[in-house]
């Protein structure tokens, strides 16, 4: 016999690195929900992501763009969409250090899109909720202690966090002037499988598998605080069904690490891994030009999502991270995806 669909979740970005891990998790957990993925497959989004769950019955795609308001209105029309899980943004910092704009058409106009359809289709006493998965670099820099909590003031250095912080506020804003039901999650480094190779870790795992150069920003004395994908899944799945309305819980690993210790552990770990003389990765590292405006230190303070929602990591650095090098070396084509 067929369950009854409790709830119609539009998932946007779906195709991306965190959204393919949250679209699995809550197409294999939830038989009960329809999900609903709306992706506009730009260079990082990739539907061989979600290859082990694109033929489920509660899961369907839809190729768009969140900036395309009538998209928005049929999709809202035919599907009644009761909930949002809001994934799709321009992600990288560099590159929107190249291209500002970009980041605010599509993580600020089309953040605003999806409220309006949101506004216009949810009735104000019906069982809705719009969830949206931000990052901690709205809060700015860090000096070497101290730790991001939810009542830490935005402070963006890059027109990527900019646009975050933007996207965040007007997500708050809605909530205030519409009675909009939202939450938002604001989340450290994610690192796993399926991570587009722009970013440290599978950028560093492919150059080291093609024995190319290493390219550490500025002295390597950054510092970031790095969560397994799946961990980051597992907490939006529990903010989303336990989190009260109108509240921001922050998401990380505790586990924070100087850019310069991080690659030396992966450089050491795929030695080993690929039987190669113990140093010879490490004899890839090429200290370069540092990135305009580098944040130095990012380091989330989890305590609320583990005091009020019972979330912690399930996984250790070294277990994540032996997973993720073990699946980017038993799936090497994804690491030939071109960056156009
Ligand atoms: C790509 C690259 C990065 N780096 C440095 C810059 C940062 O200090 C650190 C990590 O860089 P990225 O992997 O680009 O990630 P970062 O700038 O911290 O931002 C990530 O983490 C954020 C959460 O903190 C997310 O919101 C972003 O979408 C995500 O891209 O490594 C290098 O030294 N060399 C590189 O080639």
């Amino acid at each position: 016999m067929k369950q009854k669909v409790h709830k119609t979740i539009l998932l946007t970005g779906g195709a991306g690195f965190i959204g393919s891990h949250v679209v699995r998790l809550f197409v294999t957990k939830y038989a009960n929900y329809k999900i609903i993925n709306l992706d506009a497959l730009t260079y990082a989004g990739n539907l061989e992501n979600l290859s082990d769950v694109a033929q489920q019955e509660n899961y369907s795609f839809i190729h768009g763009d969140i900036t395309d308001a009538a998209l928005l209105d049929s999709i809202f029309q035919e599907h009644q969409i009761t909930h949002v899980i809001h994934l799709a943004a321009e992600s990288h910092v560099d590159r929107s250090i190249n291209d500002p704009l970009q980041f605010v058409k599509t993580n600020v106009i089309g953040t605003v899109q999806l409220l309006e359809a949101c506004r216009k289709y949810w009735a104000s006493d019906g069982d809705h909720l719009f969830y949206h998965v931000s990052t901690d670099e709205v809060y700015g820099s860090l000096g070497q202690t101290g730790l991001f909590t939810e009542s830490t003031a935005y402070d963006p250095n890059s027109p990527y966090s900019a646009s975050k912080a933007s996207s965040d506020h007007f997500v708050r804003a809605y909530g205030e002037t519409y009675g909009m039901p939202y939450i938002i999650s604001n989340c450290s480094n994610n690192y796993g499988p399926h991570h587009f190779p722009e970013k440290l870790i599978p950028l560093f795992i492919k150059n080291i598998l093609e024995e190319q150069p290493l390219p550490v920003y500025g002295d390597g004395n950054y510092t970031r605080d790095w969560l397994y994908v799946v961990d980051h899944a597992k907490a939006i799945d529990l903010a989303f069904h336990e989190g009260i309305p109108g509240e921001t819980y922050n998401i990380g690993g505790h586990n924070e690490w100087r850019n310069i210790d991080l690659v030396h552990l992966l450089c050491d770990l795929m030695d080993d891994k690929l039987d190669r003389p113990i140093g010879s990765s490490r004899a890839l590292i090429s200290f370069v030009k540092d990135r305009p405006g580098h944040d130095l230190r990012y380091a989330i303070d989890a305590t609320k999502i583990g005091n009020d929602l019972g979330w912690k990591p399930s996984v250790t650095f070294e277990e994540g991270l032996n997973k993720t090098l073990d699946w980017y070396l038993s799936h090497p084509s994804y690491l030939k995806t071109p960056a156009s």
